[in-house]
């Protein structure tokens, strides 16, 4: 296996630069999605609700999701471009940087909190074989790993990801089928449920949806590798399903048989397993972590290279990974307000993308606005001035204003994520037919 340091750039990829096909497109959004967030947010659905209607809102809510993710996914392929590179076409140069910003912070945060859990299971391990405890190592080890692999660039993370993927797959099927042979179903299926749910299925529903958005500024920075957009599309499309039933899957199963065994509430399969297994799930535990970090960890220093166009990908990777790496000593704090960090996310960049949705494949007819992508101070139409797209922007306030409401002030019955989507596309689409819609050019060639 080949492997050189990444000159990531945020150009246009070149021809022989597009290699990533279906099966390295499947292992890295299985290695992206396989995380235990995701499996903590399983097992807070019971037993609020049956873990079955809870597994079948898992599978609906995930369909609906992907088909967002890989409608960014195919605009990446399509067009060779980092997520905020085409942003700018639906914001403005200038007005696009305002969402990498803070794409890098809700990044960097979810680096934070998975990068602690990653360490906490790291600890577990070598507690359990060498008998070492030592948590701040761990950290460093955790974090410090991603942060090397991921200044390997897309080449290097690719090849990684695909055999960390499929090692997360044999040893999570495995803790699953442990689970599933000592415990049984029959004792699931008759689980008795809380007297006091706080949730109910519309809002797992609404938590499932939110979910499959978490993800959505990372597309176009994997996906613009790949070789075509039909390779593109089933690729994310089967990776998340994968990573995120299995994950979620095994939440709601530990969060079940938790119950059942009179254990203390844990996220962790590690928890309510004996012998050589707990070893095997924290390893699990810790293995996601570290390869969806890595993605996170190229996102943030591609979006900081959106911002600041002459900062290099080895640098940011540094600068970002060593913040990360002094962030996580923060340890505790950081899950004190884990949920909270989920519906915040949620509620400020699902109306970016709702935007860039519309903006993409119905307002300019599947193309982007050239003249905003290839923004120069000098070559810019305008002469001079700053780029921004008022209309995207006040929409996006309108939104995350709505998103923010009906999360916090006023929760809905049915949740908020799917409404704000419709809310910020819709608004987005009446305002510019009443006032018209920026100037779009075809892209050249060389950037199809
Ligand atoms: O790092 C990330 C990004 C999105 N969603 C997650 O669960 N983790």
């Amino acid at each position: 296996m080949e492997i050189h340091s990444g000159h990531d750039t945020i150009l246009p990829t070149s021809a022989e630069d597009r290699n990533l096909g279906l099966l390295g497109t499947i292992f890295l959004w299985t290695a992206a999605t396989l995380v235990t967030p995701t499996i903590m947010t399983g097992q807070m659905f019971i037993p609020d609700v049956t873990p079955y209607s809870a597994f079948m809102t898992v599978l609906i809510g995930s369909i609906l999701g992907c088909i967002a993710l890989a409608s960014v996914a195919i605009i990446g392929t399509k067009t060779g471009l980092p997520t905020f590179v085409i942003a700018r076409s639906t914001y403005g140069y200038h007005g696009s940087k305002i969402f990498a910003a803070l794409n890098v912070v809700i990044l960097a945060g979810w680096s934070l909190i998975q990068g602690y859990l990653g360490a906490m299971a790291l600890n577990k391990v070598t507690s359990l074989v060498f008998g070492l405890d030592n948590i701040v190592l761990c950290i460093f080890i955790t974090q410090g790993l991603v942060m090397v692999i991921t200044i390997l660039g897309h080449s290097g993370i690719q090849k990684i990801e695909g055999v960390a993927s499929s090692l997360m797959l044999i040893m999570a099927l495995s803790v699953t089928y442990k689970l599933l042979s000592e415990h049984g179903l029959t004792e699931v299926k008759n689980l008795p449920l809380s007297d006091t749910p706080s949730l109910t299925l519309a809002i797992v529903f609404d938590i499932v949806l939110a979910t499959a958005f978490s993800w959505i500024t990372l597309p176009c920075d994997y996906n613009r590798y790949c070789k075509s957009k039909k390779v593109s599309g089933i690729g994310i499309v089967s990776g998340y399903m994968l990573g995120t039933i299995i994950a979620m899957g095994l939440g709601i199963l530990v969060g079940a048989f938790s119950i059942i065994g009179g254990h203390t509430p844990t996220y962790d399969p590690a928890d309510i397993m004996q012998g050589k297994y707990v070893a095997l799930g924290s390893l699990v535990m810790f293995l996601s972590v570290v390869t969806t970090n890595i993605m996170s960890l190229y996102s943030v220093s591609m979006s900081s290279m959106s911002v600041l166009p002459k900062l290099r990908f080895p640098v940011a990777v540094l600068f970002w990974g060593i913040l990360i790496i002094l962030g996580t000593l923060l340890q505790e704090m950081l899950l004190a307000s884990f949920f909270d960090w989920v519906l915040l996310v949620g509620a400020l960049m699902i109306p970016v993308f709702a935007i860039i949705i519309t903006d993409y494949y119905l307002i300019n007819n599947r193309t982007l606005n050239d003249s905003s992508v290839n923004y120069t101070s000098v070559n810019n139409k305008a002469g001079q001035g700053l780029d921004f797209n008022i209309i995207a922007l006040i929409t996006y306030v309108l939104s995350a204003v709505f998103a923010i409401y009906f999360t916090y002030s006023a929760p809905l019955e049915i949740g908020s994520t799917a409404l704000t989507f419709v809310f910020a596309a819709t608004v987005y689409f009446v305002l510019t037919k009443l006032f018209g819609a920026r100037n779009s050019q075809n892209l050249s060639t060389a950037q199809l």
